[in-house]
């Protein structure tokens, strides 16, 4: 059902000048993508003014625009003009509005914090569908509608793409959905207006100082997700200093908050663990009770992500019971810690995995050590255009492996040397690295230096399958190099 351009904004403080009663044909906030009848929405970008392409969005057929100033003649044209003084919202506030609020219509859990929110949200995404739940996922890897995975451009969309997801997820029948919600959504109102059932947060590391400049400025922006605007029941870890401002705050704003951690103090703690080579088992103490779990994920940050999961499910509801059966089946979750399957026998495991932190490049090297028997050699580099002063940091936490590989990530529109310049500017012990700027060739040096028993971790790109080199999109795949050149290496060692 359509609505005209005042019905979209009724209950929002704003002027609209012209008649406002044309019905919107859809919504637009990229000039390049008007279509005729469509509402274009005027933003100020950190690279150019969205207000300079009102006439460029007109001449392509919008009839209505949003802007933060009046921006066109409106009473000399029959197109309406919205004057608001924040675009952003107003266009979250439209969208929600124009497909009449579909995140009311399930229950949706969204999950912030540098690391973890991929892997929490298959979790709860898992649990939900053993409980009985048609389920949603929306975030990095792709989103997933009742288990049908579609391609995302971004961890989390704009909001006219956001909210066409959801009323899609509601017209399939959705009854939970789990999202990723990243701190330049946050910051940029991509989730205004959506409502929340459960916010979770799961830890603040470094990242993104590019764009949010320090880190304070970081977490209030993951930190919007559980203030007054985002009414909800809270799940956050505590483990960090930052988990435990984020309770001090929610306590004080009365909400109701499960708590998560290592620390006995968490509402939701481990009491014993035990970690095999495939699989995690764990006691937990869930709210003073204790229960026995057993999934096949690895790695003690995993543990973190399986807590914050449960938190969200007794937020749903979901009993404890099915919560820990649940897990028990729980899938690989792609790209994290994933273990390269190559067609021959290879003395050599290598895994692939997503970190591209320093705090994730650390747990992610110190899981494949309790995995590994022998030497733990990573292959790692860092994405262009993005947070550099991350870049030594990650240098100096890969000497925690035996040996490094540095090589190129997403170089983006950087030099790719340069950017391996300001990673190795954080490594000490020259005996322990060296630098091969082609990921493929980085792969099969890492093999050749490897000897029988040791482990490969190759990190940053996860379930990416392609690498950006300037506007190019080359097809790569980690997983898939990883493998071919493994059987390069070992093929003569096939046993069957
Ligand atoms: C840093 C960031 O998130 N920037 C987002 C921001 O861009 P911006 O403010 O620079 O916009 P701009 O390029 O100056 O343009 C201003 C306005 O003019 C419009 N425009 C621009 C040019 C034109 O020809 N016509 C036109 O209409 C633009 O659509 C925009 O509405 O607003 C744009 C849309 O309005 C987003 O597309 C853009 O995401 C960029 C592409 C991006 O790369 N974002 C990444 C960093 C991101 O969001 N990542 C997170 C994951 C992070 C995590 O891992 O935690 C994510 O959620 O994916
Ligand atoms: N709880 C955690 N704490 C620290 N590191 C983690 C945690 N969970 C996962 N990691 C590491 O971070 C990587 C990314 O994990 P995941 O994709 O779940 O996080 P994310 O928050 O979704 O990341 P992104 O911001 O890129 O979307 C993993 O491959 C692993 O190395
Ligand atoms: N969501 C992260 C992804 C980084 C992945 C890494 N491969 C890179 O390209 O830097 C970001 O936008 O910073
Ligand atoms: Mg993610």
């Amino acid at each position: 059902m359509t609505k005209t351009c005042s019905e979209l904004f009724q209950g929002m403080d704003c002027t609209i000048i012209g008649n406002g009663n044309e019905e919107v044909a859809g919504l637009a906030f990229r000039s390049d993508e008007v279509a005729p009848g469509d509402m274009f929405f005027c933003i100020v970008g950190t690279v150019v003014d969205g207000h300079s392409f009102a006439q460029d969005a007109i001449d392509r057929g919008a009839t209505s625009l949003v802007a933060e100033r009046k921006v066109y003649l409106a009473d000399a044209t029959d197109v309406t003009e919205v004057v608001v003084s924040d675009s952003r919202k107003a266009m979250a506030y439209a969208s929600a509005n124009y497909y009449d609020n579909p995140s009311r219509a399930f229950s949706l859990v969204g999950i912030t914090g540098t690391n973890g929110k991929t892997t929490t949200t298959y979790l709860v995404e898992h649990i939900a569908s053993v409980a009985g739940n048609r389920c949603g996922v929306i975030g990095t890897v792709g989103n997933k509608i009742a288990g049908v995975m579609e391609h995302a451009e971004r961890t989390t969309p704009e909001s006219p793409d956001l909210q066409k997801l959801f009323a899609r997820m509601r017209d399939a029948g959705c009854t939970v959905v789990a999202m990723e919600v990243s701190s330049h959504a946050l910051d940029l109102r991509r989730t205004w207006d959506t409502d929340f059932a459960v916010t979770a947060f799961t830890n603040l590391t470094q990242d993104h100082l590019d764009y949010h400049h320090t880190f304070d400025d970081y977490f209030e922006a993951k930190a919007l997700l559980f203030s007054k605007d985002y009414p909800a029941r809270r799940v956050i870890s505590i483990d960090g200093s930052w988990g435990r401002e984020l309770l001090r705050r929610c306590t004080a704003a009365g909400d109701e908050v499960i708590t998560t951690g290592f620390d006995v103090s968490a509402q939701i703690h481990p009491v014993e663990v035990t970690y095999e080579a495939a699989r995690t088992k764990a006691v937990l103490e869930v709210r003073g009770t204790r229960i026995a779990v057993e999934y096949p994920l690895v790695g003690r940050f995993n543990v973190e992500n399986v807590m914050t999961a449960f938190g969200c499910a007794l937020a749903l509801g979901i009993p404890t019971q099915i919560i820990a059966e649940a897990l028990a089946t729980m899938p690989a979750v792609p790209g994290r810690l994933e273990r390269v399957r190559p067609a021959v026998d290879a003395p050599v495991s290598v895994y692939v995995d997503y970190a591209h932190t320093p705090d994730a490049l650390t747990k992610a090297i110190a899981s494949i050590k309790e995995l590994s028997g022998g030497r733990t050699i990573v292959v790692f580099g860092c994405g262009g255009n993005r947070d550099a002063t991350k870049r030594p940091i990650m240098g100096a936490a890969a000497l925690a492996a035996d040996y490094a590989v540095v090589t190129s990530d997403n170089p983006r529109h950087e030099e790719p040397d340069a950017i391996i310049a300001d990673i190795v500017a954080g490594m000490e012990d020259a005996e322990r690295f060296t630098v091969e700027p082609d990921r493929r060739s980085a792969i099969a040096a890492a093999i050749a230096l490897a000897r029988p028993g040791d482990a490969i971790l190759v990190a940053g790109k996860g379930h990416e399958d392609y690498q950006l080199v300037g506007d190019e999109v080359l097809s790569f795949d980690d997983r898939v190099v990883a493998a071919e050149e493994l059987e390069r290496a070992f093929g003569g060692a096939c046993s069957d």
